[in-house]
């Protein structure tokens, strides 16, 4: 233990938000150092091998607009590790920017990964960190890690229920005592929402829209409840009929209508947890409500959508989008103390 903590003052440790949207990573006494999508671009070069240019931010802003032989990928889509080999590449440029060849000794590090994850998943996680030079790596899941970032103390022996609505996976977790008592993870989340927009500006409006201006539909107009004051968005896209590029306003009553069934999805998800709940745990939930986390928290009016449904208070954490990557900073600060909570085979 003293050993460790002498280390410790030498090394770097990191811990690693490792979302389907976005990678955040923290270093100990520094809080945040990278906060950046969860993509990676590569090129096509001869014999079909591939050469990352570009991960995070620089890499985004390729999707969509890449030339032929130039991929903007998400390896990690639907809560689940689609291209091992990319999140392995992807995971070790981030620690390289973060870790850089500062330290002394090589740090420790906590991941937080989607609760779906297989085991086999897990192994490549953890292999990826430890070629990036890791010492040790801690596997944390994003509902632990969600309830720590949104203030819950795990260890009380009370009941806490966190709906993390991320970008590929809504991750449904009862934390009491340290564990997780309940779970479930439904991959209805933002990317699912993004697409219901698309199909909906298609059906109804002949135009197809691309990725990214769904996403920004979602944020600046989306709703999970009609708004008094309507928001407006000019969206651009190909019109189906014509071929042509055209340009439509959407209002927030699109958003809303196009929304809607993934939303009662995650809805759908909520109950079926609360049915399952202990009772004793009940009557925790009942007096202190539900948190959200994760960027699907903020969609306007969701905490009211849910509650009515529910009947129980549900309240958005503050920050939510960063939730998960703090819930994991703070593990990363008492890593002595709740090592007995991550999986470190
Ligand atoms: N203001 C906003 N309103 C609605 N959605 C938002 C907003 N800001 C971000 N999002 C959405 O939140 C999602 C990303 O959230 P987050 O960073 O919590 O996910 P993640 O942790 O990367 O994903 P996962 O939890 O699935 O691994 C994206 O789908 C993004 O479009």
């Amino acid at each position: 233990m003293l050993l460790n903590k002498l280390i410790g003052l030498f090394s770097n440790d990191l811990s690693i938000d490792l979302g389907t949207a976005n990678t955040l990573v923290i270093a100990k006494g520094h809080g945040i150092i990278i906060n950046e999508p969860s993509v990676v671009a590569v090129k096509m070069e001869k014999f079909g091998q591939q050469r990352v240019l570009a991960v995070g931010h620089e890499a985004k802003e390729m999707v969509g607009k890449t030339p032929g032989n130039i991929r903007a990928i998400r390896p990690m889509r639907d809560g689940v590790i689609a291209d091992f080999d990319m999140t392995e590449k992807m995971i070790r440029k981030f620690i390289e920017k973060a870790h850089g060849r500062s330290a002394l000794i090589s740090p420790r590090i906590i991941i937080c990964v989607p609760y779906g994850l297989t085991q086999v998943e897990r192994k490549a996680v953890r292999e990826s960190a430890l070629s990036a030079g890791a010492r040790e790596v801690f596997l944390i899941e994003e509902p632990m890690a969600a309830a720590i970032g949104a203030g819950v103390d795990i260890r009380e022996p009370q009941g806490n229920l966190v709906v993390d609505i991320g970008g590929g996976t809504t991750e449904i977790g009862v934390v009491s005592l340290g564990g997780l008592v309940l779970s479930k993870s439904i991959r209805t989340a933002g990317d699912k929402i993004d697409k219901a927009i698309i199909d909906y500006v298609k059906r109804k409006y002949n135009l197809l829209i691309g990725d990214r201006t769904a996403e920004e539909i979602k944020i600046e107009i989306g709703t999970a409840l009609p708004l008094e004051k309507r928001l407006t968005k000019v969206a651009t896209g190909r019109d189906q009929v014509e071929g042509m590029l055209s340009t439509i306003e959407l209002t927030s009553d699109d958003a809303y209508e196009a929304m809607k069934e993934p939303l009662k999805e995650i809805a759908e998800a909520l109950r079926d947890v609360l049915e399952k709940m202990p009772p004793d745990l009940a009557g925790d939930i009942v007096d202190h409500g539900i948190i959200l986390t994760g960027g699907g928290a903020l969609i306007r009016q969701l905490d009211k959508f849910l509650a009515d449904i529910i009947r129980i208070p549900v309240f958005v954490a503050d920050e939510p989008l960063l939730a998960v990557a703090k819930g994991t900073g703070r593990a990363l600060e008492e890593i002595d103390l709740l090592q007995e909570l991550f999986e470190n085979e």
